[in-house]
């Protein structure tokens, strides 16, 4: 009864808020003159749908006939009288616009790292890869299943750090160590020593013998993997029977400039050229977009790129490939690149110390402990084609920390 109570006063109160939101629009009509003659009769754009959400207020407006278009751009200053700086009025046809009224403009504002608020959001990817607010107040978010590969880049200062912790603590808390393990590279030596001891993450280094030895291993792990998708005749790891389906796997790499080696590099391509369907991922940042550090191949598979400020325009097109870059004045506000194009975002501020003590419950007690490896048993099929009830345990797969 009492549910029954407040869901009808929720739905009372919006319909209020509707109703004032469409008062208050049609009053900016009449005193910013939107409006058309036909003869003797004055005629207004029509309200046509009002919608409500968590930080915005939207409307759908409809011209009549013989309306200019023009003439409602023209007069957007009526609405930022009305409800304030943090409006936006889009044009979507010759004849539609929609007016938005959020109640943040979360570029100007910091907005704090808060998981649960998240939550939702993210449980329904496999691989949740979630980057922060749009200029809407809505989540920006995505499957790295989906869209491959992530370059982050940005001059310093731009806000690569604050958004590689929002990547991996939100990574960490929604991915078990069976589903996930990450291998994390720190050519600047800054700040991954974070996610020590943490059982997903399988090694932290910047010295270039390890990264090689990973790569290597990790070949071999893809080699399997590949083998996997061939006795199951799947073309993704995500379509292996769950109880064999291994874990994915995410390679870290920040500040890539530095790593300056031929080899690592011609791996690194290797990895990211193949990993899509054997579920291996690569996410790197940083501070020098330039063609020559982005040569090649790599540039073409990595699917995302979100973009911070950067001095030069050029880098902004061309390699990171998000263009405006260069116009972006506060830290945390990118431009991300996906599949479905530009988008304007805003990180979530998540400080070195509020990750240390959101991630502090999950680590395990002593390093001796945290590099136990992990194994997997992968029943493989025999080559002969069987059904799956008749799978045959005969392989085991040790997915090793290489250290
Ligand atoms: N999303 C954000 N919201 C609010 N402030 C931010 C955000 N991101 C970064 N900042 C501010 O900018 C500072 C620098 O951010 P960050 O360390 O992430 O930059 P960077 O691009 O990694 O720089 P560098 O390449 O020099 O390491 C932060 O300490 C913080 O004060």
């Amino acid at each position: 009864m009492k549910d029954c109570l407040m869901d009808l006063y929720s739905r009372y109160r919006e319909w209020i808020l509707k109703n004032e939101f469409e008062n208050e629009i049609k009053r900016c009509f009449r005193l910013g003159e939107i409006s058309h003659k036909y003869g003797e009769t004055i005629v207004y754009p029509t309200i046509v749908r009002i919608g409500l959400s968590v930080n915005c207020l939207e409307a759908v407006l409809n011209l009549p006939r013989g309306f200019n278009p023009e003439d409602v751009a023209k007069k957007s200053w009526v609405f930022n009288q009305s409800f304030g700086e943090n409006v936006e009025l889009k044009r979507v046809s010759a004849k539609t616009f929609i007016l938005y009224v959020m109640s943040i403009n979360p570029f100007k504002e910091t907005i704090i790292y808060n998981y649960e608020n998240i939550y939702s959001e993210i449980m329904k990817y496999d691989l949740p890869i979630y980057v922060g607010i749009t200029a809407r107040g809505g989540s920006f978010s995505y499957d790295m299943v989906e869209q491959p590969h992530l370059l982050i880049a940005g001059e310093t200062g731009s806000g690569k750090s604050v958004l590689l912790r929002t990547i991996v603590t939100t990574l960490l808390l929604s991915k078990s160590v069976n589903e996930l393990q990450m291998y994390m590279f720190d050519m600047k030596k800054s700040e991954f020593f974070l996610y020590k001891r943490i059982p997903q993450v399988k090694i932290v280094t910047h010295e270039k013998s390890k990264i090689k030895s990973c790569f290597n291993e990790l070949k071999k792990e893809m080699g399997l993997r590949g083998d996997l998708l061939e006795q199951y005749e799947v073309s993704h790891v995500n379509e292996l029977p769950k109880e064999i389906r291994p874990p994915f796997i995410t390679i870290f790499i920040d500040e890539f400039s530095l790593i300056d080696d031929k080899l690592i590099y011609d791996l690194l391509q290797q990895i990211a050229a193949i990993g899509r369907a054997l579920g291996v991922f690569v996410i790197l940042s940083t501070q020098r977009p330039s063609a020559k550090i982005l040569e090649g191949e790599l540039k073409v598979h990595l699917t995302v790129r979100i973009g911070g400020r950067v001095q030069d325009g050029t880098n902004s097109r061309i390699i990171i490939d998000t263009e405006g870059c260069e116009t972006l004045t506060t830290s945390g506000h990118m431009k991300a690149k996906t599949t479905k194009g530009i988008i304007d975002v805003k990180v979530p501020l998540l400080k070195v110390e509020h990750a240390k003590s959101i991630l502090e419950p999950y680590k395990l007690p002593n390093e001796e402990i945290a590099e136990k490896k992990v194994e997997f048993e992968i029943p493989l099929k025999s080559a002969k084609k069987v059904s799956t009830n008749k799978i045959k345990k005969s392989k085991v797969i040790v997915w090793s920390d290489f250290k």
